[in-house]
């Protein structure tokens, strides 16, 4: 099989992994994700009323480069929340997205709202990793595993109290989401092996999205009408980094988007 930007990406997430390891054994952050402060709820606030907006600490991607410098992390989460974020997502990934635990660290005393790690989850340590560092939710991403990791690693994230939003891209990745029953799907409109994004991926998917699942349509949303569009095609909550990040008033926008009327699925 040829490799694709997710298989470098991931190559990459296990040798700094492999690093943070060794300089702290499992036990030690085991005991840490225990004596944590708890986990606050994530999906109430996703299905209100209003379109969730959760809203993404991002400095750079693999397919745009540098976005932002963002020097302080916390700072940007605390204008995210004051203008009626869901949920403050911080890409703790250091190669490609120039992210950190650390960055995790400061959103997370910085905001009262739940906070996600977002990163490439491939090893039970970043579970009780991100716990240890106070992450409410993590990210599954259904084309980086096996069925039986994503199995393992939902109950996993869920025994630690957080919630998983676990991502697809397609149909088949869907279906293979269904069968540990997620309660929060996202959508990503970008193939993370090709970093194509497609709009329609959304409304072409969410058909197969039994009521009741909380929905996320992520990715390549820039302006309202397109958070818009996505509420009308049935999402509950939109994820948004670049168009917040290379803003110029982060707030208003997150604003602009959080107004925008729920859905009814
Ligand atoms: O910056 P954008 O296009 O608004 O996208 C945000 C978010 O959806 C994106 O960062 C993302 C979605 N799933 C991911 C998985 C890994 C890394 C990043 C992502």
């Amino acid at each position: 099989m040829s490799s694709t930007v997710l298989d470098s990406i991931i190559a990459g997430v296990r040798a700094d992994l492999a690093a943070r390891v060794s300089a702290r054994p499992l036990a030690n952050v085991v005991a840490a994700a225990a004596s944590a402060p708890p986990p606050r709820p994530v999906l109430p606030r996703l299905s209100g009323p209003t379109l969730g907006v959760i809203s993404e600490v991002k400095r750079a991607s693999p397919s745009k480069g540098d976005l932002a410098a963002i020097p302080e992390p916390a700072a940007l989460a605390a204008t995210y929340a004051a203008a009626g974020a869901a949920a403050v997502s911080v890409l703790t990934e250091e190669r490609r997205f120039r992210g950190s635990l650390a960055d995790l660290d400061a959103v997370r005393e910085a905001v009262d709202i739940p906070v996600l790690r977002k990163d490439f989850m491939v090893d039970d340590y970043q579970f009780y990793e991100a716990r240890a560092h106070g992450a409410d939710l993590v990210l599954l991403i259904v084309a980086a595993l096996s069925d039986a990791q994503l199995r393992h690693f939902h109950s996993l994230a869920t025994d630690l109290g957080m919630t998983a939003l676990v991502e697809v891209h397609d149909a088949a990745e869907i279906e293979r989401a269904q069968a540990i029953d997620p309660a929060l799907l996202g959508v990503n409109a970008r193939n993370l092996k090709t970093l194509d994004v497609d709009p329609d991926a959304f409304g072409a998917l969410v058909g197969t999205i039994p009521a009741g699942v909380v929905t996320v349509a992520e990715s390549g949303i820039r302006h309202a009408d397109d958070a818009r569009r996505y509420a009308r095609e049935g999402a509950d909550a939109v994820l948004v980094g670049e168009a917040l990040v290379t803003h110029g008033d982060p707030g208003a926008a997150v604003a602009e988007f959080a107004a925008i009327p729920g859905t009814q699925r």
